[in-house]
């Protein structure tokens, strides 16, 4: 196709949403995870389940395999810790980055930079649907409007990230999300901004999109009342800590809204060294485990193998399999004895609870 300016080198077909949806469909059984997984964890975020959220998974997904082999195992464990917490799995398949870098799944799922975006969305509706139908509810974070249209209906909870939190762009297509959505505080640490994220999303906006057929459109959405903060610390230090969590209860109860929020334990928490997860796990923990109020969920890093390796575009065969290519993750053994302490916590809290 003839592009329209200088700078635009090619313009190629996408896929329609509609077209995607029928190759790809949400199946009945991946549909009743999808309904009860969304319930579920806007009920734990407002409280009403005294369950804990655990949003765990690779920082992104760039070999779909093992990502399954993760989720098969995760789906086991949401089992054995399911009276205490609510597992939800990340299936980020769309990166922002801070200058430049691979770019997820959707946008180059060969890792050769041949950036064949509509494999990359099938692929990423297949293993969203797959994840489902192990009976585990699904978690992304939302980067790209138009990529949304293809993937949020199998989406149980979705995250807007630090870089795009302030984002008019994403507060709006935030309003028409179907799930709970977590703001991130943004990468200077701000929380401000992700509490007038959420006032933002709860509202209906009108704002162009496109429809399921793929046709430039008004979309037309009543906003979105299951929004939470996540702290996720930042360039001020990590804000994980009991002060940090008091004054973000404090300003979203001076906002009218919940006092409830999610602590991511990577990024700005743990410095973007895995290492310091389990630490931050640790101090929550402890502290549900003594009955702090407000904390309703972690979010975890964390792969079968733990650490990062270097992607090389077009060497995919010299990766490790189940090991990051963006953030460092915590190995699988590690997650399973961090999921064990929170459900300790949670069950430790719990009695707290009654004994007042
Ligand atoms: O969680 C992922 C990363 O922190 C985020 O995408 C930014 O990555 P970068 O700083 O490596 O670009
Ligand atoms: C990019 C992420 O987080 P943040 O927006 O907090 O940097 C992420 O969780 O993958």
């Amino acid at each position: 196709m003839r592009p329209v300016n200088a700078r635009i080198s090619a313009v190629e077909p996408l896929l329609t949403p509609a077209e995607l949806r029928a190759e790809v469909p949400v199946t009945d059984l991946a549909a009743r995870t999808l309904r009860k997984g969304r319930e579920e964890v806007a009920r734990v975020l407002d409280g009403t389940d005294d369950r804990l959220l655990v949003v765990t998974g690779p920082c992104s997904v760039h070999d779909p395999a093992a990502a399954l082999t993760y989720a098969e195992r995760l789906a086991h464990l949401a089992e054995e810790v399911s009276d205490t917490l609510l597992l939800v799995m990340r299936v980020y398949v769309e990166k922002p980055r801070t200058r430049l870098g691979w770019k997820g799944l959707v946008s180059d799922p060969h890792l050769d930079g041949s950036d064949d975006v509509n494999e990359g969305l099938r692929l990423s509706r297949e293993l969203l649907t797959k994840v489902l139908e192990l009976g585990l509810p699904t978690g992304c974070e939302f980067l790209d409007p138009t990529v949304a249209r293809y993937l949020s209906d199998a989406v149980c909870w979705g995250a807007i990230g630090a870089r795009t939190v302030q984002s008019q762009t994403h507060r709006q297509l935030t309003s028409g999300l179907a799930m709970p959505v977590g703001m991130k505080n943004t990468t200077t640490g701000a929380v401000g901004d992700a509490i007038d994220a959420i006032v933002c999303a709860s509202h209906g906006h009108v704002f162009p999109g496109i429809d399921d057929d793929g046709l430039a459109s008004v979309i037309q959405t009543s906003g979105n009342p299951d929004c939470h903060v996540v702290l996720r610390g930042g360039a001020s230090g990590p804000n994980y800590g009991p002060l940090d969590v008091a004054r973000a209860l404090d300003a979203l109860g001076g906002a009218g809204l919940p006092r409830r929020l999610v602590i991511d334990a990577s990024h700005g928490n743990s410095g973007k060294d895995h290492e310091r997860q389990p630490v931050v796990v640790a101090d929550v923990a402890r502290r549900i485990a003594a009955g702090e109020r407000g904390i309703a969920g972690l979010m975890v890093e964390s792969f079968l193998a733990s650490g990062r390796q270097e992607l090389v575009l077009g060497e995919p065969g010299r990766l490790v399999f189940g090991q990051s290519v963006t953030d460092a993750c915590v190995g699988w053994d590690r997650t399973t004895r961090m999921v064990a302490q929170l459900a300790d916590a949670v069950t430790a809290g719990r009695a707290t609870t009654v004994a007042a």
